[in-house]
């Protein structure tokens, strides 16, 4: 019987293309088959930090989001459709795992650090060996280019979606020493009225697209409301300790 492939979730970093581990670069040349989540009508941030590596005998399987910010028409559910993309998209690796072909899913930033790998994994790595490969996340190189040290001594750091609603992410916002805000895009106004509030948007910093080509830093009070990109983040550093 023929020994079924490897799942392989493959991080590959933030965006510089130099960011991405010497172990995921040698798994990427030695997969026959790469596997990768992208928006409609986008290119993927994560193909586009590998794609120089590729060579023509290798299979590509874009894995197209059916919807990201779409409204949906009743009665589909946002739910439903991603939880049945999530399990096609399973499928249709499994055909490969099946044949022996190993599968690299590359993810932007670390697989296990809210990628669309881990829904993925969840179904699979039962049925077949699975291997993770750790990347850089965002957060972290969102901090190295705000150039803003994160956690001293013993803070803690609270890592936060900006999905959460407001009386929520205030709670959490309040109590926490340092914080690192994902998922802004629509979600920066409420973000930063939060920041406001409580007193902490002089500290706080952004970051689009940390280490990507097309970058960019803007202090919190310039960012145009509605034009933050989904790639975009916010850090709370931790209060600077007197070593
Ligand atoms: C609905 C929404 C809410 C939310 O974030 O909760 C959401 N994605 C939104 C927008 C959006 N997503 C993407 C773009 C294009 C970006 C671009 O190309 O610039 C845009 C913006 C756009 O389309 O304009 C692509 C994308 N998405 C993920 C990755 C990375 C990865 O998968 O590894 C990549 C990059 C793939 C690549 O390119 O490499 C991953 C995730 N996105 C999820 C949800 C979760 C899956 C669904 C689920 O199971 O719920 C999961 C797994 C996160 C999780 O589970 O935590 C939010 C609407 C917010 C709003 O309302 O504004
Ligand atoms: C679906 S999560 C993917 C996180 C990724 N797996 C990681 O390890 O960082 C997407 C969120 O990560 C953040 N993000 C990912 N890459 C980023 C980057 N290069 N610059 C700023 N934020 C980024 C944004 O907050 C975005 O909404």
């Amino acid at each position: 019987m023929q020994q079924p492939g490897r799942l392989i979730g493959l991080g590959v970093g933030p965006g510089d293309p130099e960011l991405i581990t010497v172990k995921a670069l040698r798994l990427l040349r030695e997969s026959p088959v790469v596997a990768y989540f992208v928006a409609k009508g986008k290119k993927g941030n994560a193909f586009g930090i590998i794609e120089g590596h590729l060579q023509q005998a290798q299979t590509l399987l874009p894995l197209v989001y059916p919807v990201t910010t779409e409204v949906l028409p009743a009665p589909l559910s946002y739910e439903q459709v991603i939880s049945d993309f999530y399990d096609s998209a399973s499928e249709e690796l499994a055909q490969h795992l099946d044949a022996g072909r190993d599968v690299a899913v590359i993810c932007e930033g670390d697989p296990f650090f809210y990628g669309s790998y881990m829904y993925l994994h969840d179904r699979l790595a039962e049925r077949y060996q699975a291997e993770v490969v750790p990347g850089v996340c965002s957060m972290l190189g969102g901090a190295s280019v705000l150039g803003a040290p994160l956690v001293y001594r013993n803070q803690s750091l609270s890592v936060l979606s900006g999905v959460l609603p407001h009386e929520e992410l205030k709670r959490r916002l309040a109590d926490a020493d340092a914080a690192v805000v994902m998922k802004l895009g629509r979600n920066f106004p409420k973000v930063r009225q939060v920041l406001e509030e409580l007193g902490l948007a002089r500290r706080a910093l952004y970051v689009e697209r940390a280490t990507m080509a097309n970058q960019k830093i803007v202090p919190l009070d310039d960012v145009e409301p509605m034009s933050s990109p989904y790639f975009s983040l916010i850090i709370v550093p931790g209060e600077r300790w007197q070593g």
